[in-house]
């Protein structure tokens, strides 16, 4: 006589979760151990910010590409996010420094999405006063809307000096329409010298010519006008122009599209925006038949 299979109990799960739990928690301490020999290698290379941001655009691209499974991109995502925001708080401790004039509370749900908890959120009434936080800090961090603040005029002009802070990335790394933190963020550091990121340079371009409406697209299908502010009689862009755009292209187009008496400078630079797929967010949860 056969005995039919012996059906798993809800204790039997329960042991495999506990496993899967345990190897998990593991493999992160492990992960922690190699911190010091990261801060050894970061100091060979001369030091400062421990921020990579190229590497994490990397990481995160990765990251999407290998999904699988029931568990949403977002929540594989936010855990990501919050690993590596946190490993780079262990190396060298930090701030997020927020600028809050369009609210508070996306400000913080997106501070908290990518750089988790345990990095300490400072919210700021407007830009000018998360670029001078920056600015005071030893290697702190700031966020600012993408399509900013029009309280506080072209902010990005403070960026101008070479030691001032520059723009180092864009975030969320992964875009999608339904991003549950996607509020386009620029995140603003001091200078990050080889660690910075060109794939998209961001210029601070003053003109004449363009005080009412500066033209929708310049002509360059690699570089797009991100923000206008008037200037005094002048006009103040932000640029994002692709790292294979030279200054001077940039230069002689704006020229011909219109501006007069340009001084260009740089402010910054990021990964090259990545959008997941549709097939790649498709990874809709489980939902067990009643
Ligand atoms: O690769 C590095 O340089 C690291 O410091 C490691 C790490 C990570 O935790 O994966 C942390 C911080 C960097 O911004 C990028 C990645």
């Amino acid at each position: 006589m056969t005995h039919p299979a012996r059906l798993e109990t809800l204790a039997d799960l329960r042991v495999e979760i506990d496993c899967i739990d345990s190897e998990l928690h593991q493999l992160l301490i492990k992960r922690g151990e190699i911190i010091h020999r990261l801060i050894e290698a970061k100091t060979r290379q001369g030091g400062g910010s421990a921020f990579r941001p190229g590497r994490e655009a990397d990481m995160m691209r990765g990251l999407v590409a290998r999904h699988q499974g029931l568990l949403p991109l977002d929540t594989v995502e936010s855990i990501w996010r919050i690993i590596i925001s946190t490993f780079t708080y262990v190396q060298s401790n930090y701030s997020v420094h927020a600028d809050i004039s369009g609210g508070d509370a996306k400000m913080r749900d997106c501070c908290r999405f990518h750089f988790g908890f345990t990095v300490p959120y400072a919210p700021h009434p407007d830009v000018n006063s998360v670029i001078a936080a920056v600015a005071n800090s030893r290697g702190d961090l700031g966020l600012v809307r993408v399509e900013g603040d029009a309280a506080s005029g072209p902010w990005w002009r403070s960026l101008r000096e070479p030691r001032a802070p520059k723009i180092i990335a864009r975030l969320p790394f992964v875009e999608r329409p339904d991003h549950p933190a996607g509020m386009p963020l620029f995140v603003i550091a001091q200078p990050l010298a080889e660690a910075a990121v060109r794939d998209v340079v961001l210029y601070d371009v003053e003109c004449d010519g363009w005080r009412d409406a500066p033209p929708s697209h310049l002509g360059l299908p690699d570089a797009e006008i991100v923000s206008a502010a008037p200037d005094g009689a002048r006009s103040s862009l932000l640029v994002a122009a692709d790292g294979a755009v030279s200054a001077q292209q940039l230069r002689e187009t704006l020229t011909k599209a219109g501006a007069i008496q340009l001084s260009i400078a740089e402010v910054g630079g990021h990964a090259a925006r990545f959008e997941a797929s549709e097939a790649q967010r498709q990874q809709t949860p489980f939902v067990a038949a009643r």
